[in-house]
């Protein structure tokens, strides 16, 4: 069977799940062996129920003591149990389970296996997996691949596809040089493939991963380089005349700080010095990098070239076109810009391309919706895309094919990644770190509270309604949900509505709104229609509005240190003390460490680093959080050290043979040309 055939092709796939495997991204089996699990689940020895605790996931080994019910709650069957192991007892939960009536019988004893949380003031066994006794003792013994799902698909039809896939497909082929694989102490391809879907313990797991890992970053500096040196033959580069911009930066209204000018400098260095530029900004939350991009635009208009600014979200695009637009009209400049969103109607984008091919427009900013085909340029001279990791190589070259002569390229991130690790993994590509906030800001106040201090959150925000700032309040869910128990913008919103004065403006913003509600809800918060805003992650990347002081966030374990970073950076942008609240939904003492890493600190390099420490390097049970570069299975945080030997390997090949031509490079030279081709375009850069 060949690897890159559909997932059709296997037995117990057809029409219907092959379009539920699309929804994971999984459309030939190639991409369903690379599909690895998102952690592994140990089956631990069980618990007595005199030991439980709220979210834990435990095995608790007992019996029904009473027939099972079933009761029907909002026309949903909700099953009970009551259970007991002679220490104690415990209630267990089914949602839609009803015919566990007939299986579960009292008197027998069974392995619950599900989560702790509480109901009231009780304890509750939430949807437990049930298993006979001697079953679990046998699955006890190997660890279990728990995959990433979705509607649909159950973690044992992934398992049973992958296992089958294995059998079909020859993994004995390794692309890697045997002097590779040993000089850096690497598995075997096929064992490492069958070790990270099925490991046999941790050891065989960790040796699995290792090897994955080192793959993914060594094909991805590698890819990097050949690409790197492929566009450099043929670039030649806008030339433009030296402009310090002077003039503009002066009425600004306030100073660029030290770090901003470092990098402006940098920028006005590469843009008039006759190379391409090719040039990572990174910076933290909220250090102004939005005013550097608008810099080097306003430079190419000035030299007759035209640019684009790509953004991940309609919200971001509109906000950077206003504030744009606020600063051509204030300074007088006469640089003419147009949005460009997928949200427009026919007629205006159509009249956003007559602009654009006939150069009426010097800047264009927006979404995706820049690089479509209908989009001509006269000279696009500059590409600038925002929060790199969401736009990939493919995109950025389809940019660069608009214009004959190459464009300038700079990449705004707004994750932070220690310059060394940023180094190997972007090679010779210029980098700037704008590493100093506007000195009008102070620092955030933080505080991580449990769920009891939400009356006087409430009663916070209120107050700081009433001194004219406005707040936002994060829930991780949309709607409300019987299975998760977690805040939802939904039914909060009508919560807050309640609990405070109906003066006070509260609105909802999700991802699920039509972008034209979801600008008409931005710009009335922007506008201070709105003062609290019950929101998703949405506004997690850019969203720059100062007057708001209070971030709330509900539910805060269940994000990311990296994602709470960022949300937190929707405050404290203006001149004003801002105020960060993370409620802790869980008693979880480990989530209560991470939280604290926030509470102690304002710097996303800090937190990146303290992040890295706490979940040790190579972790290999935990959920991926980091959130910088989405490779499939490595974490450059953590497998920071697989990383460096990756880059330590590409050198040594580049060196050796450079075009990949030795016999023993032949496996890796075909592999390399499938990823340039095939997999490149979804990674960043
Ligand atoms: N040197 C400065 N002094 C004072 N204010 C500044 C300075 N530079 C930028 N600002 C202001 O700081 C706010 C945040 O800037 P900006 O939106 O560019 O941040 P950012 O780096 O893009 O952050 P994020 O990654 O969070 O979007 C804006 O309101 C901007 O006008």
């Amino acid at each position: 069977m060949d690897r890159f055939a559909s997932v059709e092709q296997l037995k117990g796939v057809g029409e219907k799940s092959k379009k539920m495997l699309e929804k994971l991204e999984i459309y030939t089996i190639d991409d369903l062996l690379t599909y690895y699990p998102r952690t592994y689940r140990k089956f631990e020895d069980c618990t007595s129920t005199e030991k439980l605790k709220e979210g834990e996931t435990v095995a608790v080994c007992a019996q029904a003591v009473r027939p099972l019910t079933v009761q029907y709650v909002k026309r949903m069957q909700i099953t009970t149990a009551c259970l007991s192991d002679g220490s104690g007892e415990v209630l267990a939960r089914w949602f839609r389970m009803p015919y566990l009536k007939n299986t579960v019988l009292p008197g027998n004893y069974y392995v619950f296996y599900g989560k702790i949380s509480r109901k009231g003031t009780s304890l509750i066994l939430d949807q437990p997996a049930v298993y006979q006794p001697e079953q679990y003792e046998e699955m006890r013994k190997v660890l279990q691949p728990v995959y990433m799902l979705t509607k649909g698909i159950t973690n044992h039809m992934l398992t049973k596809l992958i296992h089958q896939a294995m059998k079909e497909i020859d993994l004995s082929r390794d692309f890697l040089p045997e002097s590779v694989r040993q000089s850096y102490h690497l598995a075997e391809y096929d064992y490492s493939m069958e070790e990270i879907h099925f490991p046999r313990d941790e050891h065989h797991l960790k040796l699995a991963r290792e090897r994955l890992v080192f793959d993914e970053f060594f094909l991805f500096i590698l890819a990097l380089k050949i690409w790197k040196e492929r566009t450099e033959e043929k670039q030649s580069a806008f030339k433009m005349k030296r402009d310090e911009l002077t003039d503009v930066i002066e009425r600004l209204g306030y100073e660029l700080t030290g770090a901003q000018k470092q990098v402006w400098a940098e920028i006005l260095d590469d843009m008039t010095g006759g190379r391409v530029m090719n040039r990572l900004i990174q910076g933290d939350v909220g250090s102004g990098k939005t005013i550097i991009a608008f810099l080097a635009m306003i430079l190419a208009a000035r030299n007759e070239v035209q640019s684009a600014l790509m953004v991940p979200t309609e919200v971001l695009a509109r906000q950077h076109y206003e504030a744009f637009h606020r600063l051509a009209e204030t300074q007088n400049l006469k640089i003419c810009a147009v949005l460009l969103t997928g949200a427009m109607t026919a007629k205006e984008k159509r009249i956003a391309y007559e602009k654009i091919s006939t150069h009426e427009a010097d800047i264009v900013i927006g979404t995706h919706a820049v690089i479509q085909e209908k989009v001509s340029f006269d000279r696009l001279g500059l590409v600038i895309t925002d929060e790199q990791h969401r736009f990939g190589v493919r995109q950025r070259e389809a940019l660069g094919e608009k214009s004959e002569t190459m464009p300038h390229t700079m990449v705004m991130s707004a994750t932070p990644i220690p310059r060394t690790l940023a180094v190997i993994l972007y090679g010779d590509l210029e980098i700037s770190t704008i590493d100093e906030l506007p000195s009008n800001r102070i620092p955030i106040k933080n505080c991580v509270v449990n769920t009891s201090y939400r009356k006087k959150a409430y009663d916070f925000i209120s107050r700081e309604v009433k001194a004219g700032h406005q707040a936002y309040v994060i829930c991780p869910m949309v709607e409300e949900s019987e299975m998760i128990e977690a805040e939802d913008v939904i039914s909060y919103t009508e919560k807050l509505k309640q609990e405070l004065s109906p003066s006070i403006c509260v609105e909802f913003l999700h991802g699920k709104m039509k972008p034209k509600e979801k600008n008409e809800i931005m710009e009335r918060f922007l506008e201070n229609q709105i003062q609290v805003l019950v929101s998703t992650t949405v506004v997690e990347v850019g969203v720059n509005v100062p007057n708001a002081t209070v971030m709330m966030i509900e539910n805060a374990e269940r994000f990311g240190l990296a994602q709470l970073h960022q949300l937190r950076g929707r405050v404290g942008r203006g001149g004003d003390q801002s105020y960060c609240i993370m409620i802790n939904g869980s008693e979880n003492g480990s989530n209560q460490k991470r939280l604290d890493i926030l509470n102690r600190s304002n710097d996303g390099f800090y937190i990146a680093g303290e992040d890295l420490k706490l979940r040790g390097p190579g972790e290999l049970l935990g959920v991926r959080q980091s959130g910088a570069m989405e490779f499939k299975i490595g974490d450059i945080y953590s497998d920071a050290e697989i990383l460096k030997k990756a880059g330590k390997a590409v050198s040594r090949i580049r060196k050796e043979d450079p075009e990949l031509e030795q016999s023993c490079h032949r496996e890796l030279k075909e592999r390399m040309d499938f990823y340039m081709k095939n997999e490149l375009k979804n990674l960043s850069l």
